[in-house]
């Protein structure tokens, strides 16, 4: 599977932010926010554009546009800290959602909502969620996005640990990944370490 790891020194400012136990919702939101921003460059580098004319003040030139903006996809709720930033990014974009929540005991996803148009097939899909852990919670989603006849998906993450990459990659999926960083491992609680804790509770309180 491709794997494309965000190497910038203000990436990394503001994953800092992120991990940083005393920054505030505000603050984690914030940097969240900024960081979606370059992950989604980072996404859309090899994107086809389409030309067209532009006209300035002062001549015709060559505008350019993405050929096919994706569909971007927060998985709730985490996700949704991600979704306004990419969609200020590539306006065109249309937006779905899915829910869902890892059960406490068994790390396993819970589905809770979705809302993804029909058909998919031709269409590139931005699957954001600021956590790949064990995977499960992705490849669920993908499995969604697959099922609707995409081909072409890219999961956008903030942290990922190693289980959850493998996971992607054995899932079979026509899946790349962009992530700020690959972490370490795994705690006994399925929780990254180092990690940032839980995306969602640091941006929106506990459920
Ligand atoms: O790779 P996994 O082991 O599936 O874990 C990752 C999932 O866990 C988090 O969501 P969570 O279940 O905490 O829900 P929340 O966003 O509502 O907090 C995160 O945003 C991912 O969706
Ligand atoms: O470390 C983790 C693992 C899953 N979900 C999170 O929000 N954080
Ligand atoms: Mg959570």
């Amino acid at each position: 599977m491709e794997t494309h790891v965000v190497d910038h020194p203000l990436a990394a400012a503001l994953l800092t932010t992120m991990r940083d136990e005393r920054s505030d919702s505000p603050t984690f939101r914030s940097a969240l926010r900024e960081l979606t921003q370059m992950l989604i460059y980072e996404a859309t580098r090899d994107a086809q554009v389409e030309e067209f004319d532009v006209t300035t003040p002062v001549a015709v030139t060559t505008g350019y546009r993405l050929a096919q903006p994706p569909l971007l996809v927060p998985v709730l709720r985490a996700g949704l800290g991600m979704v306004d930033q990419a969609s200020l990014t590539i306006p065109q974009s249309r937006v779905g959602f899915v829910g869902m929540a890892r059960d406490e005991e068994t790390h396993q996803p819970v589905p809770y909502l979705e809302s993804l148009p029909a058909d998919l097939s031709g269409l590139p899909v931005f699957v954001l969620d600021p956590m790949l852990a064990t995977g499960g919670s992705m490849v669920h989603t993908i499995d969604l996005l697959v099922a609707r006849g995409a081909t072409d998906i890219t999961a956008v993450c903030v942290v990922a640990a190693p289980p959850g990459v493998e996971a992607l990659a054995n899932s079979g999926h026509p899946v790349r990944l962009v992530t700020a960083t690959v972490d370490e491992r795994l705690d006994e609680n399925a929780f990254i370490v180092p990690g940032l804790g839980d995306a969602g509770d640091r941006q929106f309180g506990p459920r």
